[in-house]
């Protein structure tokens, strides 16, 4: 291979694979794997860095690329036809029809401006989402310069010798050339049954997807461990052929933007019912001539179609879950930063989640002697003490200060004592560990002699062991009292949260063929006890779990006494809590295991399968209470997909668990996942503020309305047509964005988990928004109507319509109301800033964002009373400033009576307690 050689096809060469291939155009797997090297031009160990670079640059990057995106036309026709925005079509042709084109045309405005818009938030949406995967980065290993090497997946190319393991996805079509694996074919063929693929195994009939020496890209490895020869990378693969994953990013409605909806469609329906009853209402009760009474009612309906609601829920959900990618919470779908806003319950794991899985051996046991791990300079382990650390440098995978911390651990207590076995040179077979079996063991041959070496937990060490070794190196029989012995010892270790492994070993006759056949009357050689200690940051946030009324389940594969202490530890229990192992939740019926975790009860669960982990997520769904679990094993995927939030683990997890879970945690810690549901809590609320928001105007703006009816025409009506959508549409809309970037309040952690059933716009809200803060604005704006009509000489029933000497002041009038209606939302935007504390608690200029929506509001405000083109369309006139001056004191009466009204609840509550 040389650098300057030309480009390698990826499969072509003349009397080999090329000439064997399928109908499908595929290589045809008969081919023996010679004949595969020959035609990828390459070899058992791989590519060089030079090649592979050649290739990439050939071959193009190991991605696949996305179907092109919706142009910006057909994002925009999309929106614009919309069934809200229908909605706004047929106001604007009845508008049309009636002979208000000025009307016409400006709805037909609105809708454009509003799928701008609604387009513009949604590729925002998309584009949050699209960027996780920079978050996440996916990394594959391959043989490359004649050693193992990590690099991330898009680099892979044809010809690259790929290593395959448990839990991982796989990344690329290639041919297995050594040892067998279990693969979930599922992203190919839909089927979810684990297939096994082999380097010997003859390859089946029928399509590349049955052919038994292949595997393929986009499809999970369950077991197994295998090197596979890459034969297609990228679109070529069959995944890039099926497109399966080219789609744009799945996109499922979120249950709250689900309410939303309905709650727009219930507005919808009010709003033209609004329009409807105006209209009879103007015409005979007011005597309005029918075009402005039409003009109007149509313009009440435009104004409180809540056609920007949706885009904008999505758009706050999109920046909750960039933020949460900030802190370390990768999610993969908008909705699930709504549903982790709500988690009653987070079942974690404990090595690496809770504690910081950087294992230290601190005591060892061989020969019924405790020892210091650390020797004396000089000193000479016993005889039975080197067993031991023989057995652990052996039966394991890691290397000195690399791999799983429960190997690495022994493995330095071994060096410490100057056994060390690197690279393995004896091992003949391997059976790896086994979270079933809790055990590990190996198949060495150390000078002629065949050993099988075990670890694993101290208690399935033991019932598999028949004899002992004494300090001399001599066998003999483990019997019972000394069985109790050993069980205290290791009692007495776990109690103190460490986690014990048990060693063992047996001198083979020959290589067993099955594990069970391995795995029996061993001779125990001791155990050794490690510390993890707690990650300093888990007690606080454990600590804020407590105080928003989460609970939290320890779920973990070590010993129970183990697993209670770094509970008490991190301040998960505090007394003694409930141990339920592994085997006593097998036994279990369903309801009792609902029982066990109903409410208050502090539940550890100890040497627990994965799949017992399945159990739990159910037992605590079908007590109505919304689950975050965690887990990083390929068996913990069935859980993750259960639980209401699978959270998998980005540093130690496989790619399968990634794949399944909701969450992925690029820090693998405990802590943020308490972050990720703050960041939930607050993003649910900012929702609520935004849409208490936006409810506000609709007292001030029907009020006058109804005062106008009610009098029958004596008083004019204080708004004009115009004016409300330029309230509705155009002042209003940057301060309602801004409330969904607002800052968490505080006390978002001091209340219990909102439940499953509540509604985002529910009865408080409502009275709050329309009964309170919209009542209130709705006296001031009338107040600031009539001061101006009435300094005028207005009195009721005297007429105000173009031409009567009292226009003039009519249209200043209702500029007032606009301006006041203008002036109060400024102050509702204060006030719906917190829903419960004090806005001093958040800092009066905390959100930036806010001040900019509202300074914009202002000035959209002031140029329509202040420019005189348009005060000729929007009917305006400036009042005195005498008036004028009024309007600041109307965001400070808003904002001050909601102030008070919070106040005022806190001590009601506050008393309560
Ligand atoms: N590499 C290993 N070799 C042998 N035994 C092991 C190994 N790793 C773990 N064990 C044993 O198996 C038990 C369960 O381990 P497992 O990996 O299932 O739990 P875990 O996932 O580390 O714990 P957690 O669920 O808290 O994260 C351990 O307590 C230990 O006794």
């Amino acid at each position: 291979m040389t650098e300057s050689g030309p480009p390698v096809p990826a499969v072509p060469q003349p009397g080999s694979v090329a000439q064997q291939r399928t109908a499908d155009g595929g290589p045809d797997p008969r081919a023996p794997v010679s004949d595969w090297y020959v035609a990828l031009d390459s070899g058992p160990d791989g590519l060089d860095s030079a090649e592979a670079r050649r290739r990439l640059g050939t071959y193009g990057r190991n991605e696949l690329r996305r179907q092109r995106r919706r142009g910006w036309g057909r994002e925009v026709a999309r929106q614009v036809g919309h069934p809200l925005a229908l909605l706004l079509w047929v106001a604007a042709a009845l508008a049309w029809v009636a002979g208000t084109p000025a009307l016409a045309g400006a709805i037909l405005v609105v809708i454009a401006l509003n799928a701008l818009f609604a387009s513009v938030q949604e590729r925002q949406a998309e584009r949050a989402v699209e960027a996780l995967s920079r978050y996440l980065p996916r990394r594959a290993r391959v043989h490359r310069d004649g050693r193992w090497q990590e690099i991330p997946t898009a680099e892979i190319v044809p010809g690259d010798v790929l290593a395959v393991a448990e839990g991982d996805r796989i990344s690329a079509d290639a041919r297995l050339v050594e040892g067998s694996v279990e693969v979930d074919l599922a992203a190919l063929t839909g089927e979810s049954e684990p297939v096994h693929r082999s380097a010997d195994a003859p390859p089946g009939e029928g399509g590349p997807s049955e052919a038994a020496n292949l595997v393929f890209s986009g499809t999970n490895c369950l077991g197994g461990q295998a090197r596979a020869l890459v034969h297609a990378t990228g679109m070529r693969t069959e995944l890039g052929r099926i497109a399966a994953l080219s789609q744009r990013v799945g996109r499922e409605e979120s249950p709250l933007e689900k309410q939303v909806r309905r709650v727009a469609w219930l507005i919808a329906a009010v709003a033209v019912g609004a329009g409807l009853v105006f209209f009879p209402i103007g015409v005979f009760a007011a005597g309005m001539p029918i075009g402005d009474a039409f003009a109007f009612a149509i313009g009440l309906l435009v104004a409180n179609v809540p056609e920007g609601l949706l885009p904008t829920i999505t758009l706050a959900l999109a920046v909750g879950v960039r933020g949460l990618a900030r802190v370390g919470a990768v999610v993969k779908r908008l909705s699930a930063v709504e549903t982790l806003g709500s988690t009653d319950v987070i079942c974690t794991d404990k090595t690496g989640t809770l504690t910081e899985n950087r294992m230290r051996v601190v005591a060892v046991r061989a020969a019924g002697e405790l020892h210091d791990p650390a020797p004396e300079p000089g000193e000479r382990p016993d005889p039975a003490l080197r067993a031991l650390a023989v057995a652990v440098a052996a039966c394991n995978n890691a290397e000195r200060e690399r791999g799983d911390p429960t190997e690495v651990a022994p493995l330095r207590f071994a060096a410490d004592l100057g056994v060390t076995d690197p690279g393995h040179p004896g091992r003949r077979a391997q059976f790896p560990f086994d979270a079933t079996l809790r055990l590990m063991s190996t198949v060495d041959d150390h000078a002629g002699t065949l050993w099988l070496h075990t670890k694993g937990a101290p208690e399935a060490v033991l019932a598999r062991c028949t004899r002992v070794l004494t300090a001399d190196g001599a066998d003999r029989p483990l019997d019972d009292a000394y069985r109790r012995e050993l069980s205290a010892a290791v009692t007495a270790q776990a109690g103190q949260g460490r986690r014990v492994l048990g060693v063992a070993r047996r001198r083979l006759d020959g290589l067993p063929a099955r594990r069970a056949e391995a795995e029996r009357e061993l001779s125990f050689l001791g155990f050794v006890a490690m510390v993890d200690p707690p990650r300093p940051e888990v007690p606080a946030a454990v600590a804020r779990c407590h105080t928003a009324g989460i609970r939290i389940v320890m779920v973990t594969g070590d010993h129970g006494l183990t697993a209670a202490a770094i509970a008490r530890q991190v301040g998960i229990v505090h007394g003694e809590p409930t141990v339920v192992t592994g085997d006593q939740l097998d036994a279990m019926s369903p309801e009792r295991l609902r029982e066990l975790l109903a409410r208050g009860r502090e539940v550890v669960f100890a040497r627990v399968s994965p799949e017992a982990k399945l159990h739990i997520a159910e037992a605590l769904r079908a007590n109505h209470e919304v689950v975050a679990m965690t887990g990083d094993g390929v068996n913990d995927a069935p859980a993750l997909r259960r639980a209401d939030i699978g959270v998998a683990m980005g540093r130690t997890g496989t790619d399968v668990t990634r794949e399944a879970a909701t969450m992925v945690l690029t820090d693998d810690n405990f802590a943020t996942i308490v972050a990720a549901v703050a960041a939930g809590r607050r993003v649910y609320d900012n929702v609520r503020k935004f849409i208490l928001y936006i409810f506000a105007h609709a007292t001030p703006e029907v009020v006058p309305f109804l005062v106008f009816a009610l009098s029958a025409g004596a008083v004019p009506l204080p708004l004009t047509v115009l004016q409300i959508l330029a309230i509705d549409l155009g002042t209003e809309t940057l301060p309602a964005l801004a409330l969904g970037r607002e800052p968490a309040e505080p006390g978002l952690m001091d209340r219990p988990p909102r439940r499953r059933s509540d509604r985002v716009v529910d009865g408080p809200l409502l009275a709050r928004a329309w009964g309170f803060l919209g009542l209130i604005s709705a006296v001031l704006v009338l107040a600031g109507f009539f001061v101006v009509l009435l300094r005028a000489g207005w009195r009721p029933g005297a007429p105000t319509g173009a031409g009567a000497p009292l226009h003039q002041a009519y249209r200043e009038a209702t500029t007032m109301t606009f301006l006041g209606i203008v002036a109060c939302q400024v102050g509702t935007a204060f006030a719906a800033r917190t829903e419960h504390a004090s806005l001093r608690a958040v800092g009066v200029f905390s959100n930036r964002l806010l001040l900019w929506g509202i300074a914009f509001e202002i000035g959209f405000a002031a140029l329509i009373v202040g420019v005189p083109p348009l005060r000729e369309v929007f009917g305006t006139r400036p009042p005195e400033p005498a008036v004028l001056v009024l309007l600041l004191a109307y965001p400070p009466i808003v904002w001050g009576a909601d102030e008070l009204r919070r106040a005022a609840r806190r001590h009601q509550q506050h008393s309560l307690i």
